[in-house]
This record gives structure tokens, C-alpha cells and sequence, in this order.
């Protein structure tokens, strides 16, 4: 199957209150693990590339041929997206769509809304004519965003329901309490703010650092409207730890297979299992009945 917009995958998952997986690319294993677990559990999948880590990946093409040519490879039946995830500049969202990804995020939630508005009604001009989702974020979610470290902030409302009306995006990542990175503690969402902001709004919301997050919050943000799920820390630290425990296994190897392919299955046990708490398992067959 060929790449496809996010826009009808996240539309089908809200109305069946299912979300589907965004998983964040760190190399090569990723590209693989993530296309393997989405087909093993026959769920539409979001591959996502961080514009943080484009030049550390080969730029945006080379990710963009990467991920078209392994699905084509792998024979992939699923629904795929290629993602640009926090896109830094409206530059930056063309750049990857003119590469060939299916989908961006414009990420001017650090700016004043006015200007996060402006920019990214740009990058809807640009994107909706090519079929290209476009996903938007107010508020900060907290951690480590785009190298920065910063505090939580709630979405604001009508900050929301303007960026919406505005813009013409598909998807809103509308900051409620989430972090990227490990949580220090119990996370806490707003969940009453996040009934209304998706009531008000009517597209689908996008959770941003859902690493961490316990199975009875995450069930509750996708039945409060959360149709995407970012998931990038769950994986590295699968890889990491199995990496690490390889080469404590395998002191001598040099042989890349040896030390490269549990790693890589790590990525896709954790892939998987994480499908399977968005409820996204064997639901690609009624994404795919929508986009062709
Ligand atoms: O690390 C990145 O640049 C991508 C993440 O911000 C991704 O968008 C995300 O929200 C994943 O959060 P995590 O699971 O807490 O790492
Ligand atoms: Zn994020």
C-alpha cells in the first residue's frame, strides 16, 4: 500500500473511540519494527520522524524513500502515514512535503497564538491541495520539547476552538497535563478540560508524551476524543535496555545481526503492545475501506 494522509485513519478511530499509534523513528530498526508490529496486528500506523532528528536521520528525503520503499519491500497492507512530528518552521512542513511525507505538524505552540494561527494556516494552504494532513499544538506539554525544557500549560479553550476554525487543520495536540519523557510520579491529565476542548473542537485530539501514561488515563483521553497517541520514550528505553543486555550477553561479538536484532524485536514487542492499548489492533481494515 502506498503512504497515506492521517486525516481519515484519526477521523474513523474518533467516531470508534480507538486511537491510533504514532511512533517516533530514532534509525533504521525503528522503520522496520514499527511496519512489522503494525502488520502483525493488522492497525493502521503512524511512522513519525521528529523534525529534531531529520539531519541525524539523512534529511528529509532520505527518510521519506526509506519508509516508502520498506513498505513497498515488507509488502505492508496496513494503512501507513509518514509523519514530520513538531515541525520547528512552516520551511521545515514544506520541506517534508515536498519530500514526500503524508502528513506534518506544525508546532507554533511556543509563539503567540496569533502568530501559531497565521503559520499554520500557511502550512494548511500548502498542504491540503497535495492531500496532506496537518496536525496543530496549543499549550506546552511539558519536558523536553524541541530541545527546549518547559513547564506544563493547559491548552486554553478558545485558543483551541480558534486555531480549529482558523486553520483548517485535521488534528489538534492541545497540551493537558501530558510530558514527554518519564514521569516523575503519577501522571495527571485534565480530563474535564479535555471533554470540553474536544466537545468544542469536533476533530481529533493528538496526546503527546503518552510514554508512561497508566492504561486507565490513556483508555479515558481516547474516549474523551484522543484519536493519535505519540509514543517515542516506551520504545528507546525497550531498545536500550535490550542493547544493553546483548552486549553484556555477547561480550566478544562484532557481528551487527547479534547484537542489532533483539533490539530491533524490543521495538516491535513494545510497538505491539502498545497497539493493543489504543485499541488499534485488526481496525486497518476499516481505515483502508476510507482512503481508497
Ligand atoms: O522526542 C520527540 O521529538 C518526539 C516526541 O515529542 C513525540 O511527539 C511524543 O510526544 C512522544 O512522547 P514520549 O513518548 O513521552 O517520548
Ligand atoms: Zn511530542
Amino acid at each position: 500500500m502506498t503512504l497515506v494522509s492521517m486525516k481519515e485513519m484519526l477521523q474513523q478511530a474518533r467516531e470508534h473511540q480507538y486511537a491510533v499509534g504514532q511512533f517516533n523513528v530514532n534509525g533504521l530498526s525503528w522503520v522496520h519494527a514499527i511496519l512489522d508490529a503494525a502488520q502483525a496486528e493488522q492497525a493502521p500506523v503512524i511512522v513519525a520522524a521528529s523534525d529534531r532528528l531529520i539531519d541525524f536521520l539523512g534529511g528529509y528525503r532520505t527518510i521519506a524513500t526509506l519508509v516508502r520503499v520498506l513498505v513497498e519491500e515488507k509488502g505492508i497492507t496496513v494503512p501507513v502515514a509518514l509523519h514530520l512530528d513538531h515541525g520547528k518552521s512552516v520551511d521545515s512542513c514544506l520541506r517534508a512535503i515536498d519530500a514526500g511525507f503524508t502528513s506534518v505538524m506544525f508546532d507554533g505552540s511556543h509563539g503567540p497564538i496569533d502568530q501559531n494561527i497565521k503559520q499554520t494556516r500557511q502550512v494548511v494552504e500548502y498542504a491540503a491541495p497535495h492531500g496532506i494532513s496537518v496536525e496543530a499544538e496549543v499549550g506546552t506539554v511539558g519536558g523536553i520539547e524541541d530541545g527546549l525544557i518547559g513547564g506544563i500549560q493547559y491548552a486554553d479553550l478558545h485558543e483551541c476552538v480558534r486555531i480549529v476554525e482558523e486553520t483548517g487543520i485535521d488534528a489538534l495536540a492541545a497540551a493537558l497535563g501530558s510530558v514527554h519523557g518519564k514521569y516523575i510520579g503519577e501522571p495527571k491529565l485534565g480530563f474535564t478540560e479535555m471533554e470540553a476542548i474536544s466537545q468544542a473542537i469536533g476533530i481529533p485530539l493528538v496526546l503527546h508524551g503518552a510514554s508512561g501514561i497508566p492504561l486507565h488515563q490513556l483508555t479515558r483521553a481516547i474516549e474523551l476524543g484522543h484519536a493519535k497517541v505519540n509514543i517515542n520514550t516506551e520504545s528507546v528505553t525497550a531498545w536500550s535496555l535490550q542493547l544493553r543486555q546483548t552486549l553484556a550477553d555477547h561480550p566478544d561479538t562484532t557481528e551487527p545481526r547479534t547484537i542489532l536484532t533483539p533490539a530491533r524485536q524490543a521495538i516491535e514487542d513494545s510497538v505491539r503492545a502498545k497497539i493493543r492499548e489504543f485499541r488499534s489492533s485488526g481496525k486497518a481494515a476499516i481505515s483502508t475501506q476510507l482512503v481508497e
